[in-house]
């Protein structure tokens, strides 16, 4: 038995969504939060798998965890237990990684699976663990399980070979209890980034330079419990925004902070989607002719990664070549092979894939590989002719909100059916 989604294509959507918070933010600030003595009340958290897995994380620690309406989740540490984090809830999402540092942070020792995630081709931790012990741990990788301890952490200066958002992150949520000044240099600048340091910093932590590439965290000797609104997720607006650019007769995507996807608008600019961008809202008119575009995939503020896949299926729709080349995760082209089985005229190569468009999409039976394969799927769903089958949806409740309830209320055919 297993639950399908099925789009039946050529419905026009029009209406107004709201986008929901940040899911890269929240997987962090849930484990971030252990860092408190005191209750820390999370709000804007968004309905997806990942926040489930956290929270059982949380409750195999003793923390006590309450999801209240509307997003707010309160977070208690203050009855915590440092447990080796074994359960299969580990491996459910990559982010699981974060109590590695919030773990270390705390109580200098943690015991922890390797995390999951989606599967990219291979997304190796070594910049995490060279960080943890350049504060001064030592790191053990034993039957699938990693133990990371430290007599005392010592702030020093840490150059990370990629800017790694990860790895920014964990080594930020070791440095906040260790001696003296830890500077990460080569820093990631992912809005992520300064959302969890603005959270450390309201709990008391002394962190400057989030945003840019050299974050200096000097360490303190307590946090406490606070209130932190998330940001939204530019990733879930950038899909709304395709969704739109493919499907929509008028579109509003609101609760957005424009200037994060700005790489994003400039490229569907250039491919000649009709667009009004406001404070924190963007209004798309579909239907309109779209050219082929060429595309890098950067850290930020270039063009992210997470939304190539999703930007693919639109690019079938647009006239003539477009050109993805993926610098971040070179292997991450598994939704061609699905596009493909729609209609789509796409070839993969080495870190890079040619789109020839136009090309009209047929409703098929196809697999979410990944999540955001499954949200490229999704928008090829819109655009096909006849039902498309996306199986292995769990990887799209991983990360979108809701994703199906919002696309009907903007007008979509999307439903879900238990198969054998
Ligand atoms: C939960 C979360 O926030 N996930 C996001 C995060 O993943 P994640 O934090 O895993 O991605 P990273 O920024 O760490 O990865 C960037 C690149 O660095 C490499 N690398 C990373 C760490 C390391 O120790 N060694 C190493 O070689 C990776 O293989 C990859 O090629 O950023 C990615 C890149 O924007 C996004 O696609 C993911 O959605
Ligand atoms: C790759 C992603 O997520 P994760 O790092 O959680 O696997 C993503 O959000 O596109």
């Amino acid at each position: 038995m297993e639950e399908v989604f099925k789009i039946e294509g050529g419905h026009q959507l029009n209406g107004e969504v709201r986008i929901s918070g940040a899911k890269n933010a929240t997987v962090a600030l849930i484990p971030a939060s252990i860092l408190a003595n005191g209750p820390v009340t999370i709000c804007g958290v968004p309905d997806i798998a990942d926040v489930e897995s956290l929270s059982t994380l949380l409750e195999e620690l003793n923390v006590a965890v309450v999801h209240k309406d509307r997003g707010h989740l309160i977070i208690d540490p203050t009855e915590m237990v440092n447990r080796p984090l074994e359960h299969p809830a580990v491996t459910k999402l990559r982010a699981s990684y974060y109590f590695m540092g919030a773990l270390l942070g705390k109580y200098k020792h943690v015991k922890i699976k390797m995390s999951g995630g989606c599967y990219l081709g291979p997304r190796p931790i070594d910049l995490h663990l060279k960080g943890f012990e350049a504060l001064g741990a030592k790191v053990d990788y034993q039957k699938g399980c990693y133990t990371i301890e430290a007599e005392e952490l010592i702030g020093t200066k840490i150059f990370l070979d990629i800017s790694s958002v990860g790895a920014t992150i964990n080594i930020m949520m070791a440095a906040v209890y260790a001696k003296g000044r830890t500077t990460i240099e080569n820093a990631a600048k992912e809005p992520e980034i300064i959302d969890v340091a603005t959270l450390l910093n309201k709990m008391g932590a002394h962190i400057r330079g989030a945003g840019t590439n050299v974050i200096t965290i000097d360490g303190v000797d307590h946090l406490s419990g606070c209130f932190h609104e998330i940001i939204p997720d530019r990733i879930e607006a950038g899909t709304f925004i395709i969704m739109a650019a493919a499907a929509a007769k008028e579109m509003k995507i609101t609760n957005i902070i424009p200037q994060h996807l700005e790489s994003l608008l400039s490229k569907l600019q250039e491919m000649g989607v009709d667009m009004e961008v406001d404070v924190d809202s963007v209004t798309i008119r579909g239907g309109g002719k779209l050219q082929g575009v060429d595309i890098k995939t950067l850290p930020y503020p270039g063009f992210a990664t997470d939304l190539q896949q999703p930007l693919s299926a639109l690019l079938t729709q647009a006239e003539g070549k477009s050109t993805i080349r993926e610098t971040i995760y070179p292997e991450r082209f598994k939704h061609c092979i699905e596009l493909q089985r729609m209609g789509a005229d796409i070839s993969v190569g080495q870190g890079s894939c040619t789109i020839e468009g136009i090309t009209p999409l047929y409703g098929d039976r196809v697999t979410a590989t990944d999540l955001r394969c499954g949200a490229s799927l999704v928008v090829a769903g819109l655009l096909a002719e006849g039902v498309t089958e996306i199986h292995e949806i769990y990887h799209i409740e991983r990360g979108y909100d809701d994703l199906d309830g919002k696309l009907r209320a903007l007008g979509a055919n999307i439903w879900r059916e238990t198969i054998e």
